[in-house]
């Protein structure tokens, strides 16, 4: 997908939230979801945003995707504020839609048909390069051999890993993934972070991760973004410089079971903090 952009910040930063409120409803049902909320990420960061719920994670996500204005501050992605040009963005949600009247294979190369420069050539390249694509997503996911099956012959892990291929077929720039392996058992949710961090490694899209599983933030980010109970904002911006690639070793580490624990400590404080009068 693309979300569109206008004006201009320095390139070294590609997304920037700039003193962002975000409102929802109106009259005696409006109410803040982002507070001032200021953001700063540089291209190939793997940013993981964690916070109870309802404070703003996937409001984030959609701001820096273009599918949400802020009520007030400024969205910068790519250099440009949100609302002009036009950068390649792949997304991946907790539910791996497909659509069932098409193969594997054809449902991955939909962002090839869509996005441009893609789009022009897809008639033409769709049986030999963007196949070849597909292709070799689908073997780095280990799905060698599914690409003509539907979506219904698939498992839920099967799909997700599907989908992450579909996410990155048109190599994008910035990849939002919002709860992408909520629904998966503990061990396909492992062996896929494992996948997603050899991915990311390969080609460092900037990649924004909400997440409920503080494990899989430590795991994958390379910075992660605490933030507050309603009204959102980040209380917390937390380097994570264990060494890649990590491995379910890692996990075990104490430096990696020092984080989690401090994360957690984190959002029960934010859980528990009250919500300041709006
Ligand atoms: N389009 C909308 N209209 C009205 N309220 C909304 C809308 N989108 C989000 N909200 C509200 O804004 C708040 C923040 O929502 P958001 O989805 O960003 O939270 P989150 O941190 O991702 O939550 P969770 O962890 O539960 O998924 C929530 O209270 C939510 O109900």
């Amino acid at each position: 997908m693309e979300a569109g952009l206008t004006s201009a910040m320095p390139t070294s930063r590609i997304a920037q939230l700039e003193n962002v409120n975000v409102r929802f409803g109106k009259g005696s049902n409006a109410f803040l979801a982002l507070d001032r909320t200021n953001l700063t990420v540089h291209p190939g960061d793997f940013v993981a945003m964690v916070g109870p719920s309802g404070c703003g994670k996937s409001t984030i996500l959609k701001l820096v995707a273009g599918l949400l204005r802020p009520t007030e501050g400024h969205v910068f992605v790519a250099g440009r504020e949100v609302g002009a040009e036009r950068i390649g963005i792949g997304m991946a949600f907790q539910n791996p839609t497909m659509l069932p009247w098409l193969t594997i294979r054809e449902n991955i190369m939909l962002p090839l048909k869509i996005v441009q420069p893609y789009a022009a050539t897809f008639r033409r390249d769709k049986r030999t390069v963007f196949y070849d694509r597909a292709e070799g997503l689908l073997a780095k996911v280990g799905l060698t051999g599914f690409g003509d099956r539907r979506p219904w012959e698939l498992s839920g892990g099967m799909l997700q890993r599907a989908n992450l291929c579909r996410a990155l077929v048109h190599s994008p720039k910035l990849l939002m993934l919002d709860e992408p392996f909520g629904a998966l058992d503990q061990f396909t949710r492992e062996e896929l972070w494992s996948i997603l961090q050899e991915l990311w490694m390969e080609t460092r899209p900037t990649v924004f991760l909400v997440t409920h599983d503080l494990r899989e933030a430590a795991f994958l980010a390379s910075r992660i973004l605490v933030m507050s109970a309603r009204p959102g904002r980040v209380t917390e911006d937390r380097q994570v410089d264990l060494a890649r690639p990590r491995t379910l070793e890692t996990t075990f580490q104490p430096e990696f079971t020092d984080l989690t624990n401090d994360l957690r400590r984190l959002i029960v404080e934010a859980r528990q903090a009250k919500e300041p009068a709006q």
